[in-house]
């Protein structure tokens, strides 16, 4: 937490809370002198008008301590949110740039948990320290000194309280600080079930599961509950016992001050100032135990942030980069292997394949052959175990990241939509791009019918896009990508949520436009009639290359092509029966 600490709170913003606090605590510890000398000086020797001018200095006094008060709080306050505000914006800002693989050891859940409950954690302690921590001792070590001076005799009886105090708090603490721990780890097992509900919620209605997934829940919301409330009775029984500690507390003053005042060795002014500092110690010492309960918790918060702070990116730009030629647009794969993480089994397997401009690459093979993985290393998503992919002659490894991606424009699996309007979701794909070369892109998309009858370009996209179709949401997410200049498009597996006829008018859209003309088309997918006009049809078996060249050639020699063409041929054969 001290390094987060170092790297977002503003120096002279601490330094300013901490001079309040002083000047507050300072106030606070002579207010109680002032009580006694109007007790002992004005009351009992009757002078009103040394009553009027301590009461005048009391009022000051307080004011100050307000005004101090005031100033320490703003600065904490707003110290301790701009740190939480920072740490969310770094966070974020890894999480955006993290490849993919780095973030799977993470999961989503848990890095949700993390940019907000987590960061909380930390705010919250950072006010209490800026308050606290500072204020604690210091009137904790001030309180001591002027109750000593005004009775080293009655010191004893608090001193034994301390005592009394410091092993019931001990004990506190460490039942709390374990649970405060656990508490943390629950609340991210709680996010990911809760998170999994969610995004499956008509999977689990479409299979009946809804009492399994309720008891799931159930369980770890029963075992959060449990925790929490441990750690709720626990540290709520500070309080008490500090009110029972701080009464007995009294009583032995007042005991053993009536006998002094008795024997004159005290003035009844001193023994109220007395009492007031012992509230004091007693307080200042309670509030630095519960400072030492909470502390943990945040640092177990701190840790799991610096955990994502500190992963390094698996994915960097090169020292050596070079800026890629845009003049011809070209893609090799160069015997590439590929594998996930530290898993053994290798994805993919001495992919090698050429393309150049103006031609289109398809990728078909069976569920789980690898397509996915081998257009996802194109933008370098994830880098290739063994081998090289060149793009314009360039390895991707050679240029920045930032120079790569420009000359890449890729539909994922699963389109994804944000939210907002269709204008702002297509100019992701170009920034500059002007409403007639959109809706040029819809129209090639086959998706300007549906947005014109939505409204327009204004019309919302709701947050995933769930105010429109599977299909809907492919054609604009391939609008999207279509919109972007590129030297190559890819495709993976968008044409999949599309009937026949609109996958067909739609590619042959694609084929006609003069920009994708020029650049490098590279399609996966699970139909034969999406891949038929391609170029260069790779057929992925295994993580393997089992077939290329174009259909005709395969459709005559390659057993896999025939085997998924012969499948196809039958399916059709069974929908037309
Ligand atoms: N993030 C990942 N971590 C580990 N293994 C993965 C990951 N993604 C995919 N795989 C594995 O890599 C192999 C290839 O998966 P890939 O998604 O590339 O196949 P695919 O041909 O695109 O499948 P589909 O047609 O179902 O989309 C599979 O065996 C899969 O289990």
């Amino acid at each position: 937490m001290i390094r987060l600490a170092k790297k977002y709170l503003v120096w002279w913003a601490v330094v300013a809370a901490v001079l309040f606090m002083v000047a507050q605590v300072s106030s606070d510890l002579y207010l109680p002198t002032v009580t006694s000398n109007i007790i002992d000086k004005g009351v009992a020797q009757n002078n009103v008008s040394y009553i009027w001018s301590q009461g005048f200095k009391m009022l000051a006094v307080a004011f100050v301590g307000v005004i101090s008060a005031g100033g320490n709080i703003f600065f904490a306050a707003t110290q301790s949110q701009k740190m939480g505000k920072k740490i969310r914006s770094a966070l974020y800002r890894k999480i955006i740039y993290l490849a993919d693989q780095d973030l799977d050891k993470f999961g989503d859940a848990s890095l949700i948990t993390r940019n907000t409950n987590d960061v909380v954690q930390i705010q919250n302690v950072m006010i209490q320290v800026l308050r606290m921590m500072v204020m604690a001792p210091i009137m904790l070590v001030g309180a001591m000194i002027l109750a000593f001076v005004k009775s080293p005799h009655l010191t004893v009886v608090f001193l034994c309280s301390l005592l009394v105090l410091a092993v019931s708090v001990s004990i506190v603490m460490m039942f709390a600080g374990p649970l405060f721990r656990k508490l943390q780890g629950q609340t991210d097992k709680l996010n990911l079930v809760f998170r999994e509900g969610l995004t499956g919620v008509r999977v689990i209605r479409a299979f009946n599961r809804d009492s399994y997934e309720q008891s799931r829940f159930d369980k770890y919301n029963n075992k959060y509950a449990k925790t929490g409330t441990k750690v709720f009775m626990i540290t709520s029984l500070m309080f008490p016992l500090m009110t029972f500690i701080l009464s007995g507390t009294n009583v032995g003053i007042v005991w053993f001050g009536a006998k002094m005042i008795s024997h004159n060795t005290l003035a009844v002014g001193n023994l109220v100032a007395f009492m007031t500092y012992a509230t004091q110690i007693l307080i200042s010492f309670m509030m630095l135990s519960m400072l030492f309960v909470f502390i943990p918790r945040a640092q177990a918060s701190a840790a799991r942030i610096n955990e994502v702070l500190d992963v390094k990116d698996s994915i960097v730009d090169g020292e050596n980069v070079v800026e890629p030629k845009s003049s011809d647009a070209s893609i090799e794969f160069d015997h590439v292997d590929f594998k996930y993480g530290d898993t053994d089994k290798l994805s993919l397997s001495d992919i090698n394949f050429k393309a150049k401009s103006g031609q289109t690459v398809a990728i078909i093979g069976e569920t789980g052959s690898g397509k996915s993985s081998l257009v996802n290393l194109i933008p370098r998503l994830y880098d290739v175990t063994n081998g090289e992919i060149k793009i314009n002659g360039t390895s991707v490894k050679d240029m920045t990241q930032k120079d790569l991606h420009k000359l890449i424009s890729i539909t994922q699996q699963k389109a994804v939509l944000f939210t907002g309007t269709v204008r702002e979701n297509m100019l992701y794909g170009n920034e500059n791009a002007t409403d007639d070369e959109i809706w040029h892109a819809l129209s090639i998309a086959r998706a300007d019918d549906f947005v014109k009858e939505e409204g327009g370009l204004d019309s919302r996209v709701e947050q995933n896009g769930d105010n429109f179709s599977g299909g809907q949401k492919q054609r604009l997410a391939i609008a999207r990508t279509i919109l972007k200049n590129a030297d190559i498009y890819v495709f993976d597996d968008s044409f999949s949520a599309l009937d026949f006829k609109t996958d067909a008018l739609l590619r042959q859209a694609l084929n006609s436009d003069e920009k994708i003309q020029k650049a490098i088309t590279v399609i996966v997918a699970q139909r034969i009639s999406t891949v038929a006009d391609a170029d260069l049809i790779l057929v992925l078996s295994n993580g393997k290359v089992v077939g290329s060249g174009n259909h005709k050639e395969l459709s005559e020699n390659n057993p896999y092509y025939r085997a998924i063409l012969a499948s196809q041929i039958k399916e059709g054969d069974d929908q037309n029966a």
